[in-house]
């Protein structure tokens, strides 16, 4: 793998992708409590979840769910279904391509993210239900698949928006504000549930090492729920107040926890208050587990409608449409 020119960074329209050119190094790494936050009982609750979440997304940015109302055996299925996936021969999973500009279909190693400059050690499959026409893998190919997905895509979707009523009712907009502006009844639907599959390297090079399973970076979405198999380590933070000078910490899967993040819409509409989160998936050292490992987030992008501006109105007004196309754009073309 070449490693582009990426000595440019002020060549993006987006302060967000500007900050995220200038953090690609390997830095230094730091213990940090994460916190947990115990959803049960949510409605009755909710004063106190809602503190709680506050806390974190405002001075951390990143924090677990736990009692979160997604079943185990929903999470294990999940998981079992999409290396279903990814083990169809290449040649199969070619069908299911992403088309240019859009955020569903198969991509092999073809992120490349604005902090490195290099391809992410991955593929992924990404499932946005208003782009998926004839990019379902059918019932004769892997049987229950797409029931399996539709389902945990919204299940993720309610933990998602449930967390998303709490920062609404802070931020000074309708307990529902958020979940309008996620309408999965809308056309202009646009969250999106993607399965990654980082590859194994047992049998890699010391050179291989050197780069990244996935490059720092914050997501473009409002709030990120990311489930991973215990075991399967690498994910790493930092926290969005710390951001101008990163120091990196581990998060190590823990089962029954969903690991969530704010993401930069959610920055933007709340002015700022709510800290995305920079973050990445180093490879793991020799000593460690070298197998494939798989990870499922959800990523809450607001519908291509709607319109993002905090309450006080610190950023110009931008559609997430605008915004995501950018987002993307930047990740998928690699610079010359
Ligand atoms: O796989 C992980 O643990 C994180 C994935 C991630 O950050 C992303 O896809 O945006
Ligand atoms: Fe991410």
């Amino acid at each position: 793998m070449s490693r582009p020119d990426i000595s440019t960074p002020s060549a993006y329209g987006l302060e967000e992708l500007n900050r995220e050119a200038t953090i690609g190094g390997q830095g230094t790494c730091v213990d940090r409590a994460i916190p947990q936050i115990d959803m049960s009982d949510y409605e009755n609750r909710k004063a106190e979840i809602t503190d709680a979440l506050w806390d974190a997304a405002t001075q951390v940015g990143f924090f677990q769910v736990l009692n979160h109302g997604i079943a185990e055996a929903d999470v294990d299925a999940a998981f079992s279904a999409a290396w279903n996936f990814f083990d169809l021969p290449m040649a199969q999973k070619e069908h299911y391509l992403r088309k240019v500009g859009s955020n569903a279909g198969w991509e092999y190693r073809a992120q490349v993210r604005p902090s490195t400059g290099t391809p992410d050690n991955k593929e992924s499959y990404q499932i946005t239900m208003s782009g998926m026409d004839n990019i379902w893998p059918d019932e004769a190919i892997l049987p229950g698949f797409q029931e399996r997905m539709c389902r945990f895509e919204r299940q993720n979707w309610k933990l998602g928006m449930k967390i998303l009523s709490c920062f609404a009712v802070r931020l000074g907009f309708d307990a529902d504000f958020f979940t309008h502006n996620h309408d999965p009844a809308s056309a202009h639907y646009q969250s999106t549930l993607r399965l990654i599959h980082y590859m194994s390297m047992e049998n890699a090079t010391d050179a291989d090492f050197e780069f990244w399973r996935a490059g720092a970076h914050s997501d473009f979405d409002c709030l990120t729920l990311l489930h991973q198999r215990p075991g399967q380590g690498g994910l790493q933070v930092c926290p969005g107040k710390d951001a101008d000078n990163p120091a990196w910490t581990d998060v190590p899967p823990v089962r029954g926890a969903v690991t969530c993040n704010i993401g930069d819409m959610l920055m933007r509409w709340s002015d700022d208050r709510l800290k995305s989160t920079l973050h990445r998936v180093r490879m793991p050292r020799r000593d460690e587990y070298l197998g494939p490992r798989l990870s499922l987030p959800f990523f809450c992008q607001a519908n291509r409608d709607a319109i993002i501006q905090g309450p006080e109105k610190k950023y110009e007004p931008i559609t997430a449409q605008a915004y995501l196309d950018e987002r993307i754009r930047a990740n998928y073309t690699p610079r010359a």
